[in-house]
């Protein structure tokens, strides 16, 4: 019977259909970060439980981690001392392989995975993060799950769960110049909600997709989450093989026929199909409390709720264009890539931000990220510009204390969230690709960056 990708995956991995009509699966890696790994971990200590195969486990602090340079223990985040520490303790004891604040392959959890190779193609991948999505643009069945989910992952090498629907979004024809995966993710999700991928896996096939380096694919399969999906995905080509070989836990060769296998049948059909063509989509930048509220940046603010509406401070109607900003930031496992920093790179060469923007952020994926950057004379260029180059970790994507943006702040943001207090109190996040951001920082207000593609590309 045709079947799809997910289903293919699914199947190869499952132990048992136990009798409420879940499936028991098998899970082949399991990656923690210091915010939900340590507790994870501590609460399998306590109850006498280990680890089951400990060199599929792998932990890394990302979250709660000073990236301002020249960072030491001293100088960790308040509030991330404790979480370090534990996971810390608790890696050692457990004897998983820790990719610490210090470590030269250090990064945010779903940067560093695909960078080290331990996501692979048709593999079982979770880690406590609702973003662990990313990695299925290597053709990885890749989900977050919860901290309770991850210790049952870690003491018996599966977890119980339901299969789930399967969704197929085409994205057919050419994306239009300055038009990123970022908006691709924002588009899909302004037009059919942020919970219209709820229930299901989500496969992101067609010519646009196709078309995508690796990098935007894990922009992509990275905002799934913000779609209620389980999970986006997909099918791995020969971009995705050659990415990953040679990557220290990665094969070297993808050789086998079975790589081949790892698609969707032509007749395979799928629980629902969503079309869009790429050339109707234009750079996105949201304006309200939810990625669904997101809109070309030429276009106005629409009618919505009255509460995203207070929050954000723009009333319908609002050319969001023009709309002043305080601050800017550029990273996160959606926008952190050496792809992502080359192209606001290049919009920024040369230029500085506006006086108005009071801080101005470029935090890498990785430190492998920041060290290729540097490498290439990007960090010269971002702080020529008048932004700060950060030491790599999530920072203020996720607002973990000890740093914030000045109160009341308005940023325009390459993360992949923007909701109430996202990033800070009272903070106001318009989320956008790496070059609206880059324009934007340069304007003081949000801005197309279409224009000024056009002026450095002549
Ligand atoms: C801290 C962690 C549990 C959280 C998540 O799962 O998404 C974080 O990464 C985020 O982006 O909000
Ligand atoms: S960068 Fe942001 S979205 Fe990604 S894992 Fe870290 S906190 Fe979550």
């Amino acid at each position: 019977m045709p079947q799809t990708l997910v289903d293919r995956i699914w199947d190869a991995h499952r132990v048992a259909t136990t009798p409420g009509g879940a499936d028991l699966i098998a899970i082949d890696r399991v990656f923690l970060h210091e915010r939900t790994g340590a507790s994870a971990l501590k609460r399998m200590a306590e109850m006498g439980r280990s680890v089951h195969d400990p060199a599929r486990v792998f932990a890394v602090t990302d979250h709660i981690v000073d990236t301002r340079p020249g960072r030491t223990d001293a100088t960790l985040m308040p509030g991330g001392q404790a979480f370090i520490s534990e996971t810390r303790e608790a890696c050692r004891a457990a004897g998983i392989t820790l990719f610490d604040v210090d470590s030269p392959d250090q990064g945010i959890v779903h940067v560093i995975s695909p960078e080290l190779g331990i996501v692979l193609p048709g593999i079982t991948l979770v880690a406590p993060d609702s973003h662990t999505c990313t990695q299925g643009a290597f053709g990885a069945l890749a989900w977050g799950i919860g901290s309770s989910e991850a210790e049952h992952a870690m003491v018996t090498g599966t977890l119980r769960l339901p299969r789930p629907q399967t969704m197929r979004v085409s994205f057919d024809g050419a994306l239009s110049p300055g038009v990123t995966a970022k908006d691709m993710a924002l588009a899909l999700i302004a037009r059919h909600g942020a919970g219209g991928g709820a229930g299901f896996a989500v496969e992101f096939a067609g010519s646009a997709v196709r078309a995508l380096d690796m990098e935007a694919r894990m922009t992509l399969c990275n905002m799934a989450t913000e779609f209620a999906a389980m999970t986006g995905i997909v099918a791995p080509d020969e971009a995705a093989f050659a990415w990953l070989a040679g990557r220290r836990y990665a094969p070297a060769a993808f050789d086998h026929p079975h790589w081949a296998t790892l698609r969707s049948d032509d007749a395979a059909t799928f629980d629902r199909e969503i079309a869009i063509d790429a050339s109707s989509i234009a750079p996105m930048v949201s304006w309200g409390t939810s990625p669904e509220q997101a809109i070309p940046v030429d276009g106005a603010v629409p009618q919505g709720p009255a509460r995203a509406h207070d929050y954000i401070g723009l009333d319908a109607g609002h050319a969001i264009g023009g709309t002043p900003v305080d601050a800017a930031f550029i990273g996160s496992c959606t926008n952190s890539r050496l792809s992502d920093l080359r192209k606001a790179a290049a919009l920024l060469r040369g230029k500085r931000i506006a006086p108005s923007i009071r801080k101005a952020l470029v935090v890498p994926g990785s430190m492998a990220v920041k060290r290729a950057a540097e490498a290439e004379g990007l960090d010269k260029v971002f702080e020529a510009a008048g932004f700060e180059w950060r030491m790599s970790g999530c920072s203020l994507c996720f607002y973990a204390g000890g740093e914030g943006f000045a109160p009341g702040s308005r940023v325009i943001s390459s993360t992949n969230r923007n909701f109430e207090g996202r990033q800070g109190p009272g903070i106001r996040t318009h989320i956008a690709s790496p070059e609206t951001v880059a324009a934007s920082a340069l304007a003081g207000a949000i801005a197309d960056p279409r224009p000024l593609l056009a002026r450095v590309a002549a």
